[in-house]
């Protein structure tokens, strides 16, 4: 049936925010929610590593938060995705536009897929751009180490090169070049601090089916498999708690690699290590966390902690990328909140026990 004969529909457009761990998504999301541009989000956020942190990173806005926790958004959790873009269709006129955090981990191109597969989804949501966070000082070493990364560039229709005020002029110029040998065609924007004009990233109509089709002329084959994931996902919730999200794609029936170049998280050899304890000791944690950065940097690919010190009233944020480290108080901890501190480490040979041991020992 052509597409003429439906009736004129209004579709609402989604921004899918991809690129690699610690780029800055997270950072640009909260730019949009803090802005006033009159817009009303819905932002669907994924996250890598159980405990449910980056939930606790985002700016507190009007904005509807959804969390999807139980893997990662481009292979098992695709179902949830469709339920939950179906579940805000089920409410027009609450939101303009949806925003789509994934996973630093994730490949985009089967979550863009989502948006032609399922008739549903795609009669009432329009993909408008697929933008990739680019972290300026990480990224040679990132394609060095880790295929999604360039993915994740390749893939995207705008690619804001983040970070700059951590590399040298000449730096910038070379990474540009990089990343425009990868993707020819997307729109760069250089910032800091992901402050870049909305207007160059929202409501762009960027995303352009006929590019992804000439690189991918599989792109929207192969409907069968998906539907088999989705009926799949829930048989793992209880995986849970193991060491992290990603098993579940050892499934034989997971095709998407045989598509998109999916490299499985357990293939990138990349293992999130989750911590949680009680209040800590100020100084001894200080100390010791940064101790960890000087010496496990080069193996953590990121690492994102909410502390509660002994004695403070306001939660205190860590964050980190190899051997960058950042610290802040961010709010008061709330009348009958938990005072727990818990913190992630994504990487690569990191020795989980020591970490744990050490982690305890800072408690207060
Ligand atoms: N120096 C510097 N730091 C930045 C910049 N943008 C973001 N950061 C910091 O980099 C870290 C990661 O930023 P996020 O926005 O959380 O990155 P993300 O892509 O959401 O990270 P994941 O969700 O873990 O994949 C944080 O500590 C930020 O404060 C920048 O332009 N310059």
């Amino acid at each position: 049936m052509s597409d003429q004969m439906q009736p004129a529909r209004v579709q609402i457009p989604v921004t899918v925010l991809t690129g690699f761990l610690g780029a800055g998504k997270t950072t640009l999301l909260n730019r949009i929610l803090s802005e006033d541009h009159g817009k009303r989000y819905a932002v669907i956020v994924n996250e890598f590593g159980e405990i449910g942190i980056d939930n606790d990173l985002i700016v507190e806005s009007d904005e509807e938060i959804y969390e999807m926790n139980n893997g990662c958004v481009c292979c098992t959790v695709r179902g949830d995705l469709i339920r939950t873009l179906e579940g805000l269709m089920r409410r027009p006129g609450r939101f303009d536009a949806i925003i789509v955090e994934t996973t630093g981990l994730a490949d985009p191109a089967p979550v863009a897929q989502t948006f032609f597969m399922d008739d549903d989804v795609r009669n009432k949501t329009a993909l408008d751009a697929v933008v990739a966070l680019v972290d300026a000082k990480h990224l040679p070493l990132r394609l060095k180490d880790s295929p999604e990364a360039q993915n994740q560039i390749a893939f995207a229709d705008v690619i804001v090169l983040n970070k700059i005020d951590l590399v040298t002029p000449e730096d910038i110029a070379q990474i540009e070049r990089t990343v425009r040998s990868i993707n020819p065609v997307a729109t760069i924007i250089r910032a800091e601090r992901a402050n870049v004009p909305l207007d160059q990233i929202l409501d762009r109509g960027a995303f352009d089916l006929n590019r992804v089709l000439a690189n991918d002329p599989h792109f929207l084959d192969g409907d069968d498999h998906d539907h088999h994931h989705h009926d799949h996902d829930h048989d793992h919730d209880h995986d849970h708690d193991h060491d992290h999200d990603h098993h579940h794609c050892d499934d034989p029936n997971c095709t998407h690699e045989h598509h998109h170049h999916h490299s499985h998280i357990d293939e990138l050899g990349v293992k999130a290590i989750s911590l949680r304890g009680g209040e800590m000791d100020p100084a001894r944690f200080l100390q010791w966390i940064q101790r960890v950065a000087q010496t496990d940097g080069p193996n953590i690919l990121r690492m994102k902690g909410i502390i509660a010190f002994k004695d403070d009233p306001q939660r205190y944020v860590v964050q980190g990328v190899h051997m960058i480290l950042e610290g802040n108080h961010q709010r008061d901890w709330r009348e009958g909140e938990k005072r727990e501190s818990r913190l992630v480490f994504i990487g690569r040979e990191l020795n989980e026990d020591l970490l744990r041991k050490e982690f305890e020992v800072c408690q207060a």
